[in-house]
Parts: C-alpha cells; structure tokens; sequence
C-alpha cells in the first residue's frame, strides 16, 4: 500500500494501482475533457458532484439490499427530494450554460450515489417534463412547465398497457370527447387496456401523461396525449374514477415503482388534451395541427435519444470497475517460480476489457453527435421543416437498440471479467447489468426498433436504384452499384468503406428476398415478413456503420489539437474497435468484400498488438472517465484498490452476521439434524 493526498484527505491506494498510474504516458485531464465535452464542463461537472456529494447524504446507513421492499421505496423517496432539491438549486445557479439543463449527464451521474437502482422521479424528469415541453401549446406550456419543474406536480408517462406496449396503435385506453361538459372521459374497456409499467406510477406521481385513443363525434382520431391528475395533491389519495398501485417486484428497477393504472370513466377538463399537435375545439371538433402523424411520439424518440448517452456512461461505469480490479487481482502462475501476475496480463482479459473502454468511448461520441443532429432536427421541425424526421427516426431507433444491446453485453463481460467478486452485490456490476438490460426492451424492443430502421433503408434503396440523391447517413449506398469488389483496404478508413458495403449488401438482399417472395405471389407485407430476420441483420450492419464512421470521425475532430500522446491512445482505441468488430464480423467480410483468410491473419495480429499498445495506460483510461467512488458504488472498482478490505467492510453489514448463531438454528436446523423433525 502507498499513501496518496486526494482531494484533500490521505488515502491508501493499492500498489498496484499506483505502478499503474505511473505508467500512463498520456494526460488523464486532457482525455477527461474530451470525454465531457470540454474543460468548462468538467469544471462544472465536478463543482456540482462537490456540491452533492461532499456532504454524505447521498450514503446509505444500512445497504439497501438489506432493507425491505417498502424500506427501500420509501428510502428512495427521501433521497429523491434531496436529489431533486439539488438540482432545483444548483439549474438556477447554472443560467447561461447551455450544455447544462434539468436533464443534463451531470445531474444524471450525481444521481447514481443517491440510488443504486433508480430514483421514483426518473420518468419525471426523463418522460414527464420533457413530454410537457414536446406536446404542449404555449399557454399549456406557461400553466404545466413551471409547476413541473418547481416539483409542485410530479408525473409520469403512462403509455404502455397489460396487452400492448410496441403496437401504439393498438392501445385500448379511450378519452371520448364530451362537448356538453367540454371534459375527456378517460376509460380502461378491458383487462388487456389496463396501463401498466410506468416508473413512479405506483405510489410517487400525482399527475401522468397518459397515451389514449381519442374519440370524438363518434370518430376514433388514433392515439392522443393528456395530462391527467391521479392523486390529490393534499392527501395523495387516488381521485374517484382511478385505480392506481404498484406492479410488484422485477429483475431490477425495484425503487422505481413501476405502477398500474385503471380509469373508470374518469373525467379531465378538454384544456388537458396537449394540443401542439392536435386539437378538440369545444364543440368537439376535431382539428390537426402537425403535418407529421408521428409527431406524438416525439418523447419516444428525445428518450431514445438520451438512452445513447446513457449507455456510454453505465459502461464507463463497468469498465472502470473491472479494469481496476483486474489491475489488483492476481491470480495463477503461468511461468514455474514466477509471482502471480495481474489478471490484466492475460491477453484474454486485455480482449474482454479493452473493447469496453473503446466502446464507451464511441458510444458517447455517437451520443453527443446524435443528440446535436436530433437538435437540429428539432429546429427544422419549430420552422414547420418534418424531412429530416424519418432520418432522426431511423438513426434514434437503430443507436437505441444496437447501443443498449452492446452495452448489455459487454457489462456481464466486465462481471465475468471480475470472477466470484463480480457476482457479489457489492461489486454493483449486478445492478449496473440489471438497469442497462431494461433498455434494450423499454422505449422500444430492440428487434422492432431495428424494424423500423429496415423500413427506412429499404425505402432510401428504391431511391438510390432511381438515382435520386439520398440523406447523408446513406450516402454510401451510392456506391452499392460499383459492380468491382476493391481490393481490401485494411486502414481504418478502409474498414469503414468495408463494412458500409456490407450494409448495402445486406440491404440488396433484403430487397432481393422482398421482391422474390413477391413475385412468387405474396404481398408486400407478407414479403416483408418473411425477410425480418434479414431486415434485422442489414439494420444492424447499417448502425454499425454509422458508428464506426461517427467514431473515427469525431475521435479525429475532438483530438486534433489534444497533446501527440492523447491525440495516439485515442486513436488506438479506436483502431481496436475497428479490428475487434471486424474480427468479430470476419463472415460478412468474407461475403460482402475482397477479404481473404490471410487479411483475417493480419488484423488478427494487429488486433492483438494493439491489445499490448494499450495495456500499459488501461488504468489512466478507466481514470479519466472521472467517475467518483461515490457513484461508481462498487468494492471491486474504487479508486484506491483497497479491493478485499473493502469486501471484507461490506460482508460484516449483513444482518446475518449481528449475531453469532442465529435463530433458525434451535428452530428448524438441530431438531431436523438430531432426527426430531
Ligand atoms: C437514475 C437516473 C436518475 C435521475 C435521472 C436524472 C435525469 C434524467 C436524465 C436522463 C433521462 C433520459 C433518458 C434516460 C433514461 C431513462 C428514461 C426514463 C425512463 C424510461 C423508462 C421507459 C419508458 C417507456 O418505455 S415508455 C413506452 C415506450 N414505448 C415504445 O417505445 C413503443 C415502441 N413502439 C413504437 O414506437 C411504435 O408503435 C412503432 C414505431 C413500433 C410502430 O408505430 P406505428 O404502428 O404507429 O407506426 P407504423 O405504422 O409502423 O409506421 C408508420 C410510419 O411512421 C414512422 N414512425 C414510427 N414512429 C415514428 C417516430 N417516433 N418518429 C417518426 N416517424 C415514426 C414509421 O417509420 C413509418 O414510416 P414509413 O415512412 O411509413 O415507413
Ligand atoms: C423497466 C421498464 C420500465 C418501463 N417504463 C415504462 C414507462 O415508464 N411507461 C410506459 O408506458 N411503458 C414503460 N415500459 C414498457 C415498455 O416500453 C415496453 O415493455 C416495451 O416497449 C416493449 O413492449 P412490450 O412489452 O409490449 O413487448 P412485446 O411487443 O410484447 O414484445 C414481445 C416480443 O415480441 C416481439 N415483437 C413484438 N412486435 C413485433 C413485431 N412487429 N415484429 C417482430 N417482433 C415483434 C419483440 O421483439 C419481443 O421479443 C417499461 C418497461 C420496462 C421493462
């Protein structure tokens, strides 16, 4: 052990750690910066996690895995208001920085010391308050926004329903128009129309977004949105007509109490219908404002959108964890009379782990690229501009899935990656896994999502083959009709060409298959059925290639005046990601480009040196994602390795061990051992 200054207090750190820490040859700030989106946000980032974290009142007396499931809601709700009283402090303090509002990645990260699994406000702040700001006229806009944003009202966004949550338009729950009272009569038909599933539901919000079949004359108008008060904002009891709980217990999500909701005939004023997009006027006439139809699931698409971010941040998260104990560990003795080595030696864990760190890296530049696109499409949209929406669409749906899915994925890498430890509690790779495994199926299941991208790309092919020009993320099925397969090119650049070309081949076939089934007597949609699984593979092959091509991009933007060693492990990374996804794709090459076995035999080596480039600055990698102990929550990753201390600490919490026989033991256990059971 070596003793450090940090912040302030004397630390110990791991030696191991420390001869790590040496060994970095690149400035961790400088990467930090980049990663946050510049030196002012850092700054930012950290005074406000100083500002809510210093004081210890995100820290949990008892851990709540040992709390009972009311216990740990309830404590939820507690930390919430602090959570949330920080933020009401510290967005009226922050006016003028742009990069930061009421969902910005800094109230976000803070947010992980207060809750393991997740606050009961999380659909107010995600869903709520940014469906208020989408859906709402100004006059709705000046009555909900600041009565929302003071935490007045809390809500949430209740869409999904015990029969359907993908088919929107197939949602039960009607609102028909009522003229003589000029109110919305809410009702729940079926068993199958019950809402089911939004966060915060059960027992937190007084008031929803509530997504419901709109009726009015007689006509079914398709899905609507309406702000709707469940509960009295004195007592919190349901209102008449409602019938609201708790879902009960899931894989994860626990303090978020997922809820459902039933309405009997339960009225609402016709001023809570959110009219941006559509209108009832009072004598139930019913007048559409938007030109784009979709327009109502724009908070689908803002989620989305953010769930990118997300992702990068939960596998920054892992990574660090499992890189720094990896960097403790020692285990085996592969040479006779030699020490143990760090487990981080192995080339094997160096290939679980470094791709994680490359992936968290492209996936927050893929974030922040897309979430300047979906700002500049949201402007085109204020200017009554919606061409660029099925793009956005398309882009938010395929990033959404294939970004939920790998970071899944590659979290319970981490977990294996960190052996027995990984699987204890403590580690908080378990809860880490379990929230991030969620988003590959909310806010849309991943192969309809995918699904939908297909249906975007399969339309941009029938323009390419009628050479009209197409948007800028399909630009390269321009190429599709080269007849020549050039020769391989295995620099990165050629890597991206590659597998954009096994894009378009996967979307030729696509149509190929479509227009086959076709000819042989289907219709469209059958067809279109019996290619999904090719549309899913050319869905995700185009994603993938809007992210390689995005990350090399921005990691050549975002380092083009960084220090020459920042400037090269960047690059490295990103190199790796190239080789490993190639390596991993080698079929497709093989199939759709000139790739031969020993081209697989050279990125293979490559792949495999690069592994050794990085090794020696992983840790000051994991370090510059600048993720406090206090939000990391994990014994295995803090920043001192104080790795079985810390396991040991955590183990005598357990209830178990506060006394030394316990109870069971003269009850149940000795009489059923001495027979008398
Ligand atoms: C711990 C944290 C603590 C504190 C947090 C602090 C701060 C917060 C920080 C960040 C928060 C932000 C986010 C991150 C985190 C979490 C968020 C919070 C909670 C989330 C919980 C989960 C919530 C939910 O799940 S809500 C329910 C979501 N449901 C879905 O997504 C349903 C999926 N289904 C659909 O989208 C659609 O039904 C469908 C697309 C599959 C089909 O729709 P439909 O049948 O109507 O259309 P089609 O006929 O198929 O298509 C017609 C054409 O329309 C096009 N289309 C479809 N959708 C859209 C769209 N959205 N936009 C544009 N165009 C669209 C379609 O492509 C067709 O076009 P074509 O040209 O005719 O082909
Ligand atoms: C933790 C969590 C939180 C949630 N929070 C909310 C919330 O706050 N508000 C809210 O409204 N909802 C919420 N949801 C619901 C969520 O949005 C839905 O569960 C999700 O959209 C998937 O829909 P589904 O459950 O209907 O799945 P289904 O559509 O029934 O999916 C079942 C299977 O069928 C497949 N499938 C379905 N349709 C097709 C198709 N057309 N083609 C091919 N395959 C298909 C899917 O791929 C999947 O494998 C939440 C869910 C979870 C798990």
């Amino acid at each position: 052990m070596k003793i450090k200054m940090l912040a302030g207090k004397t630390i110990e750190i791991n030696v191991d750690l420390v001869k790590e820490r040496a060994k970095c040859n690149f400035n961790i700030r400088e990467v930090t910066h980049i990663l946050d989106g510049g030196e002012k946000n850092t700054i930012q980032r950290k005074k406000i996690e100083d500002i809510s974290l210093n004081d210890g009142q995100s820290r949990d007396v008892i851990p709540e895995e040992y709390l009972s499931p009311k216990e740990r809601y309830e404590n939820a709700v507690k930390k919430s208001c602090i959570y949330a009283r920080i933020i009401k402090t510290e967005l009226m303090n922050m006016t003028g920085l742009e990069t930061l509002g009421f969902n910005s990645p800094v109230f976000r990260r803070i947010a992980d010391a207060y809750f393991k699994e997740v606050t009961p406000l999380l659909a107010h702040f995600g869903m709520f308050v940014p469906t208020i700001m989408g859906q709402c006229t100004p006059e709705q806009l000046a009555h909900w926004l600041p009565r929302a944003l003071n935490f007045e009202i809390v809500g949430t966004y209740v869409q999904t329903e015990l029969g359907h949550g993908t088919f929107i338009r197939g949602l039960e729950t009607t609102a028909t128009y009522d003229p003589q009272t000029e109110e919305f009569v809410l009702h729940s038909p079926t068993l199958s129309s019950y809402k089911w599933w939004a966060g915060g539901l059960g027992k937190t919000v007084n008031y929803c977004v509530v997504v419901a079949q709109l009726y009015t004359k007689g006509v079914c108008h398709g899905v609507h949105t309406f702000i709707v008060q469940i509960r009295d904002e004195e007592t919190h009891m349901p209102l008449p007509g409602i019938r609201v709980g708790d879902i009960g217990p899931k894989m994860g999500y626990n303090t978020g109490d997922n809820g459902f909701l039933v309405f009997n005939h339960h009225r609402i004023p016709r001023e809570n219908m959110m009219m941006k997009n559509a209108q009832v006027l009072k004598d139930g006439t019913y007048v559409k404002v938007a030109r784009h139809e979709k327009l109502t699931y724009g908070t689908m698409v803002y989620v989305r959108v953010m769930l990118v971010n997300e992702m990068a941040f939960n596998l920054a998260k892992a990574v660090t964890i499992a890189v720094r104990y990896s960097a403790v560990r020692r285990q085996s003795q592969p040479k006779p009379n030699q020490p143990e080595p760090q487990v981080l030696d192995y080339l094997t864990q160096q290939h679980k782990l470094f791709i994680c760190i490359a992936t968290a890296h492209a996936l927050q530049f893929t974030s922040d690229w897309l979430y300047k696109t979906f700002t500049s499409v949201l402007a085109d949209i204020r200017d009554d501009k919606i061409d660029t929406l099925p793009e956005l669409h398309a882009l938010s749906s395929c990033l959404k899935a294939i970004c939920t899915s790998d970071c899944a994925a590659f979290i319970e890498i981490c977990r294996f990656a960190c052996g027995g430890h990984g699987y204890m509690a403590s580690s908080n790779l378990s809860m880490i896994y379990s929230y991030v495994s969620a988003t590959r199926t909310y806010e849309g299941d991943y192969t309809v999502l995918l699904l939908q991208t297909a249906r975007f790309l399969v339309k941009a092919w029938e323009q390419v083959e009628k050479r009209r020009p197409v948007t800028s993320t399909i630009s390269y099925l321009s190429h599709a009709f080269d007849k020549l397969k050039k020769p391989w090119d295995g620099s990165n650049e050629g890597i991206i060409r590659a597998f954009q070309r096994v894009a378009a081949g996967k979307i030729s076939a696509c149509i190929n298959c479509i227009r086959y089934h076709q000819k042989s007597g289907k219709d469209f949609e059958d067809a279109w059925q019996l290619t999904t699984i090719q549309l899913v593979a050319a869905a995700e092959a185009h994603c993938r290639a809007v992210i390689y091509d995005t990350y090399y991009n921005e990691t050549i933007r975002l380092t083009a005046s960084s220090s020459p060693n920042v400037k090269s492990v960047m690059e490295q990374l990103c190199t790796l990601y190239l080789l490993y996804w190639s390596l991993e794709r080698t079929g497709d090459l093989l199939r759709f480009t000139s790739l031969s076995e020993k081209d697989i035999f050279d990125l293979q080596q490559r792949y495999e040196k690069m592994l050794a480039v990085i090794r020696p600055n992983a840790v000051g990698l994991v370090d510059a994602f600048d993720i406090r102990d206090e939000i990391l929550n994990s014994t295995l990753g803090a920043y001192d390795g104080r790795v079985y201390e810390r396991l040991m600490e955590e183990a005598l919490k357990s209830p178990l061990n506060a006394e030394p026989v316990n109870s069971s033991f003269h009850k149940h256990l000795k009489p059923f051992m001495q027979g008398k059971l």
